[in-house]
């Protein structure tokens, strides 16, 4: 027993009155007042008020030291057994102990615990359960081959022993091996003979896995000179079967045998005991079923009061999510015990749930290591951990940390049986769930609204079938009636499953998960959270299930936002955008959270794809020796089948229309776009408003600053004045950069075809330079200007002025029209010196007049003093006339057309997707 006093202060004391609810207070209080009475069980009996920092019951105690000068003395925990405390209790699997230099493996870190005592609970060689199992098999069925398996499991622990031991070690193991497999031989020849064995006679037999690798493992410790005794744990553990493969332990008799056991055998510090295997009360040698050996170990740890559990497997600890789904997954440093419960239960690497509950009842943690890899500290199992690493407030904001894990389960269908019949009639879900019960289906959660028009619940697909099949007939004469109107089956589902007991009760954390899945385009189809709110699951379509998972985990655990990025047309936007990602990935990854992954390139005739992430520093060469032939359909396939990312975007860099048309059907697959080109919203205008009308009711996002003054901030300028309620009354501006460098630089120096091939070559023209010196790119902005404030305007409502001369319109090539155009040169040269000839210069605008509904495009004169006339490079200059803005528009000014500014508009609605999908931002 702990007994300990307390100083006069404590009933007065505020800590006390702080963390505890008055129940726990109560019973700390009797402690206080019993002086140095029995205090452990009241203690024990305390319920932690969520005091931050005193969630332990060994927290309590510090807490109680500190605040009350309470001292500690330690007592024996049980008279006849040596102290509680002092024991460290491992438990090593089958693997562990999978052949001689596996045990001496085994034994070393034995050796090298350095607490006082060591119980050490081992499983059989691996496989050698299995050979067991199969022996007896084979002897049932008088398969004569019983006896050569009989002599391989033999020949296995010979050589195994042999390897590991000598001298009179090995004779002794060696002698009890061969009494114990003649005794096998008669045993299974019984069974041959009968063709039949009972459970005890099969458990019997494969029970001798355990007590032979028990029986070596202590001999090798010995060997090394540390003193070392085995139990035979039939002698000790008692068990009443409770169900087919499911056994309780009895504590009482079994701590009355383990007492027996110490005082008869004097054991050494160091026991090594057999997993799996235990006797009943009538003495009938049997097994603790599934998951044997860990139970075995849990038992014991609990009846020897260990300091803690050791279990020793291949893995790491327990993982955040399954790392074979979510790479990013990682290990978690502690779990609570219904933490690790509800993990469990969704297959994750840890403890069989009835393997807790021995120890949870007496608070011994449970520690989950790697035999492989000593260097991983694991994940330790224990009442509702602290986390050192954060202070009380920011574990309680922090939604990231309140989540532990996820899991999912696959292949489920969900059932709904659904009927205006079933509201206020009491029996309705039992009939349902006992029809349920009788076809033998297991139900891995249920759902009803409360408006009792549905129950809905989940099966496993293999037994959907009969559920609906029992069901149909249970409620046939309801289903005739019309008081039930279906019992609908929607087969591939998945389970999402968020663990985390610091869930509960805080706010926030079911909101943040379900955003992660909608901003993910994951459907959920039904939820259930019950009131211990340890977890929350949701049922999703099968083929979300990964990038479901992934969603969340990411935006829970890594607080990263990831997000796949398909960037089509490597021209010179789409080049000098990919140059932009490479230089700036790192620091977006280190200091944004965000991580972009650009997963294929595309131009019209080559592509490249990657599973994991192109390497930007290459992807000139990889896409020139190693290309595969463009394909969209399979592009934009390899980004959505990538399951890894959550979240992806397609971002053309073309000029094309057919690839403005496959917008709409990317956005309907939850792919996101974004875009400087220019063809979808200013296309045809019935494909524009269902574009947008799609893109408004998802949540996939559709961004395309670039379309109208390249880098500048044009529509979101726009977007701001209209959502917050201004009406806009005109917008007027010079929106070409090509145009704008053109009128800009045609002083008379030069002719107007050099000064035209300048603009190309800086790249502020469109792929064909006649796109911009007709008006047509000066026109598609101002319809998309024009739409983006509410005008239903077809580009062929807007009269253009085109500076392309007549006769090049019909040349096959841009390059033909370039090398023509010099010839023209006069005409232009005679309209600019006209103009200049009355004091003015020649700018091409822009209009969009919303109060009449209109827009146009000219090629104006300007007196010099005139804002436009005092532009210069590539400018674009925007005057938005509003409601707000009446006697001063508001002006947008800057370089309007080039690479760099372009890709980084592009670039910059990216990143606006990112802090959308959740980035900080
Ligand atoms: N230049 C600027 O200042 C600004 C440009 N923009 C817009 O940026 C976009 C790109 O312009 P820019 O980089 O100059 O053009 P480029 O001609 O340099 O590049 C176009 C790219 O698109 C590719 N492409 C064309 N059709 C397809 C298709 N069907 N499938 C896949 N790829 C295709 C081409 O590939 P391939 O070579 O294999 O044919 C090429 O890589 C245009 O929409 C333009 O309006 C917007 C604002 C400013
Ligand atoms: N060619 C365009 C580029 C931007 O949209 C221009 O010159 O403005
Ligand atoms: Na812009």
């Amino acid at each position: 027993m702990r007994t300990f006093s307390l100083s006069n202060s404590l009933p007065t004391h505020p800590a006390l009155h702080r963390h505890f609810k008055p129940h726990s207070r109560q019973a700390i209080l009797q402690c206080w007042q019993n002086g140095r009475a029995s205090c452990w069980p009241l203690i024990n009996s305390v319920r932690i008020n969520g005091a931050p920092k005193v969630q332990t019951k060994g927290a309590l105690i510090k807490t109680l030291a500190s605040v009350a000068d309470v001292s500690l003395d330690q007592e024996a925990a049980t008279p006849s057994l040596p102290k509680g405390d002092m024991w460290s209790v491992h438990k090593f699997g089958g693997t562990c102990m999978g052949s001689s230099e596996r045990i001496q493996n085994v034994a070393n870190i034995i050796l090298r615990d350095p607490s006082e005592r060591k119980l050490v609970i081992v499983s059989a060689m691996s496989k050698v359960t299995d050979m067991l199992y199969n022996l007896v098999c084979k002897a049932k069925s008088r398969d004569d081959l019983y006896l050569s398996a009989l002599d391989e499991v033999f020949d296995k622990h010979m050589r195994t022993a042999k390897q590991l031991l000598e001298g009179e070690d090995l004779a002794q193991f060696l002698g009890q091996l061969h009494t114990d497999v003649s005794n096998l031989r008669t045993m299974l020849r019984a069974i041959y003979i009968a063709g039949n064995a009972t459970e005890a006679f099969s458990d019997f037999v494969v029970g001798h896995g355990e007590l032979w690798s028990a029986q070596m493992l202590s001999y090798a410790i010995k060997k090394s000179g540390q003193p070392c005794s085995w139990m035979d744990t039939r002698d000790v553990l008692i068990v009443n079967p409770t169900g087919s493969d499911q056994v309780d332990p009895d504590y009482p008799n079994s701590e009355k045998k383990l007492k027996e056991w110490f005082s008869s055998h004097n054991p050494a510090n160091t026991i090594i005991a057999t997993g799996f295997i235990a006797s009943t009360v009538d003495d009938v040698p049997t097994t603790l079923k599934r998951d044997g050996s860990d139970f075995s170990a849990a038992i014991l740890g609990a009846l020897v009061r260990g300091r803690q559990v050791t279990i020793w497997t291949d893995v790491d600890g327990v993982y955040s999510a399954d790392p074979r789904k979510v790479s990013e997954a990682v290990i978690l440093p502690t779990l609570s015990y219904q933490e690790a419960w509800e993990m469990s239960y969704f297959g994750a690497n840890v403890l069989h749930p009835r393997t807790i509950i021995p120890v949870m009842r007496l608070n011994i943690p449970i520690v989950i290591r790697n035999i492989f890899n000593l260097d991983a500290p694991g994940t330790v199992i224990c009442e509702q951990p602290i986390d050192e690493t954060m202070d009380d407030e920011t574990a309680d904001n922090d939604i990231n940390k309140l989540v532990k894990a996820f899991a999912t389960i696959d292949n489920l269908a969900l059932v709904n049986v659904e009927g205006t019949g079933m509201a206020g009639v009491p029996g309705t879900a039992s009939a349902i769930f006992s029809a349920v019960k009788d076809v033998g289906a297991n139900v891995i959660m249920i759902s009803q609204a409360s408006s009792e028009h549905s129950v809905c619940f989940a099966v496993p697909e293999k037994e959907v079938g009969a559920v609906s099949a029992v069901l149909q007939s249970r409620f046939r004469q309801a289903l005739e009636a019309g008081r039930l109107s279906q019992v609908e089956v929607i087969n591939n589902c998945c389970i999402l499953a968020a663990v985390g007991q610091r869930m509960a009760s805080t706010p926030g954390v079911s909101a943040t998960l379900f955003d992660a899945l909608a901003k993910a385009n994951i459907n959920v189809r039904a939820i259930a959270q019950g009131c211990s709110e340890y977890n929350i699951t949701v049922v999703l379509k099968q083929e979300d299930c990964i990038r479901a998972l992934r969603a969340a985990h990411s935006r829970f655990y890594l607080s990263k936002t990831m997000l796949a990025v398909g960037v089509i047309g490597p021209g010179l936007i789409g080049r000098t955008l990919l140059d932009q990602l490479r230089d700036q990935a790192a620091v977006l990854k280190e200091e944004f959270n965000i991580d972009l992954r650009v997963m294929g390139i595309t131009g019209s005739k080559n592509m490249i794809l990657s599973e994991t992430g192109i390497d930007l520093t290459r992807w000139r060469e990889l896409i020139k020796e190693n290309p595969e032939k463009a394909d969209l359909d399979r592009f934009m396939q390899h980004l959505q089948e990538n399951h890894f990312f959550p979240n992806k975007v397609l971002v053309d860099c073309t000029a094309d229309t057919e690839v403005a048309n496959r917008y709409y059907e990317w956005l309907k697959q939850g792919i996101h776009v974004v875009t400087p080109n220019k063809k979808a919203n200013s296309g045809p205008l019935d494909r524009y408003l269902k574009l947008r009308t799609l893109q408004r009711m998802s949540y996939t996002h559709y961004f395309y600053e670039a379309t109208v003054g390249a880098g500048l901030p044009i529509i979101s300028t726009l977007r701001g004045l209209l959502e917050t309620g201004d009406k806009i009354l005109r917008i007027e501006g010079i929106f070409s950069g090509t145009l704008s460098y053109i009128f800009n630089n045609f002083e008379g120096t030069r002719a107007f075809s050099e000064v035209v091939a300048e603009a190309k070559e800086a790249g502020y023209t469109e792929p064909d330079p006649r796109d911009d010196l007709s008006g047509t790119d000066v026109a598609r902005k101002v319809i998309i200007l024009a739409r983006e404030s509410g005008l239903k305007l077809e580009l062929s409502d807007i009269p253009v002025r085109s500076l392309v001369p007549e006769p090049l319109r019909v040349c096959s090539t841009a390059d033909e029209f370039m090398k023509k155009l010099p010839s023209f040169d006069a005409e232009l040269a005679k309209e600019r010196n006209d103009a200049s000839d009355s004091g003015e210069v020649l700018r091409y605008v822009g209009v969009v007049d919303v109060v009449n509904k209109k827009g146009l495009v000219e090629l104006k004169r300007y007196k010099h003093d005139h804002p436009f006339a005092q532009l210069s490079g590539s400018d674009n200059i925007i005057a938005f006339t509003t409601t707000r803005y009446k006697d001063q528009p508001l002006i947008v000014r800057g370089p309007g057309a080039g690479a760099e500014v372009t890709a980084a508009g592009v670039f910059s609605d990216i990143l606006r997707l990112a802090s959308y999908l959740g980035a900080p931002s």
